[in-house]
């Protein structure tokens, strides 16, 4: 289905006009296809549908309950990489046997927790975590399930700051120590092997390196497996991009026919992680123009701010962005900049568009990572996210106040 379309020049998201939600609910605003997320989930999960599967879907792109609750209901694991997202997915009515415990920092308070919900696999970045996990199931008398993250050191040719599968990253284990460390977990008390896991990068648009991590490590399973150690699943991360721009990444589909052959006649159950595939095209971010500055170059200062959407500001990344009517006036080239005090506050450059003052823009493709890496810089109220079904738009955060802004903090007595 279309979840976004254009009747006379209106931008819609499914039945909804984004202008009278973005009239209802105020800017800016995150707006969310229900059905663009459970199209995307279901793709995922019939590109697999052939063997013993889970999608932990990477909570870290987009942490709302009512995203969670939706991805439960459809079936869906989760990849964790905190205690703060552990409890998310616990409210939202994930199943802990569903959950993987990702990152490279979890602290002793995390994994005691995680050990008593009873999740899924710890994927153990470092052999000092190892003996940690160890030693606290030991203490509380459980068992950790765990899989190592391997870091197989391909390239998976994507923007530096998220590629994670290089041997100068902090994230996983050497592949070429992992067989030593296995080994290591093997003898250690309070943990059971179950799994090998690598996770190379994001925003990933060829298949090949993941093709490449996956034969790396199949070979280390293959060594293991002399070792006496056998495998009950292999979690092949998530990564897959998604179209911002002139991108053609690959679909599950493909994935999954890539990698077939390399697992045939092996047992293992195929876990994946994907966040962005699942969410980032599913959202836009509709921001309204405050004022139109023209001269050397030609402003749009809009009520959005790198505070909102990060992406570009971060990584110089480039979204889609169109007017939700179908323009007016002439069309010029715009920076599309917010309000924040940062030269880097830029949603979107050199953009040709044609404006009005209040005109509504949406920025697209942001639903990963967007509202998930928001902050309140500059004193800012993050956003409202609402989630269009059909032709019902249903709150799933409302904007925040500005008393939340100082919610914790404490005045010093008069002196
Ligand atoms: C361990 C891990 N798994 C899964 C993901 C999800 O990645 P993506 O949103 O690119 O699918 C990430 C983020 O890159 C990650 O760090
Ligand atoms: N935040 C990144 C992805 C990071 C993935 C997490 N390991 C982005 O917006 O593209």
């Amino acid at each position: 289905m279309m979840s976004f379309s254009r009747q006379q020049g209106e931008l819609n998201i499914e039945g909804c006009a984004v202008s009278a939600l973005a009239e209802r609910f105020g800017t800016p605003l995150y707006l969310y296809s229900r059905a663009a997320i459970e199209q995307a989930w279901r793709a995922y999960d019939a590109a697999f549908a052939d063997r013993e599967h889970l999608i932990c879907y990477a909570v870290k792109a987009n942490a709302n309950l009512a995203i969670l609750q939706l991805l439960a209901k459809l079936g869906s694991g989760f990849d964790i990489v905190s205690g703060g997202e552990l409890e998310r997915v616990l409210k939202a009515g994930g199943q802990p046997q569903k959950i993987v415990f990702s990152g490279v920092g979890k602290s002793r308070a995390e994994i005691t927790r995680a050990l008593e919900v009873g999740i899924l696999a710890f994927n153990v970045e470092s052999e000092a975590e190892l003996e940690r996990i160890s030693e606290i199931a030991q203490a509380l008398g459980k068992t950790a399930a765990i899989s190592l993250r391997v870091n197989p050191d391909v390239d998976a040719r994507t923007h530096p700051y998220i590629s994670t599968g290089l041997k100068d990253n902090k994230f996983g284990i050497d592949i070429h120590r992992a067989g030593a460390v296995y080994a290591h977990a093997a003898q250690l008390p309070g943990l059971n092997i179950t799994g090998l896991d690598f996770h190379i990068g994001s925003q990933l648009t060829e298949i090949e390196p993941l093709v490449d991590a996956l034969s790396r490590s199949l070979a280390l399973v293959d060594r293991l497996a002399e070792q006496g150690i056998i495998l009950e699943h292999l979690d092949i991360g998530g990564g897959l991009g998604i179209a911002y721009q002139d991108e053609t990444p690959p679909t599950p589909a493909a994935l999954a026919t890539a990698i077939k052959p390399l697992l045939a006649n092996r047992p293992q159950r195929i876990l994946m992680e994907p966040g962005r595939a699942i969410v980032g095209e599913a959202g836009l971010l509709v921001t309204q123009v405050e004022y139109i500055k023209t001269g050397h170059r030609d402003f749009a200062i809009v009520d959005a701010a790198m505070t909102d959407l990060l992406r570009p500001a971060l990584y110089d990344a480039w979204q889609r962005i169109e007017t939700v009517d179908a323009g007016q006036g002439e069309a010029r080239f715009y920076d599309i900049v917010g309000p924040v005090c940062e030269t880097a506050d830029v949603l979107g450059r050199e953009r040709h568009l044609a404006l009005a003052p209040h005109s509504l823009l949406a920025v697209f493709d942001a639903g990963a990572y967007g509202f998930a890496m928001a902050s309140q810089y500059n004193a800012r109220p993050r956003a409202a996210e609402v989630l269009v079904d059909g032709n019902q738009a249903h709150i799933i955060r409302h904007r925040e106040s500005l008393e939340s802004l100082w919610q914790g903090e404490v005045l010093l007595e008069p002196s």
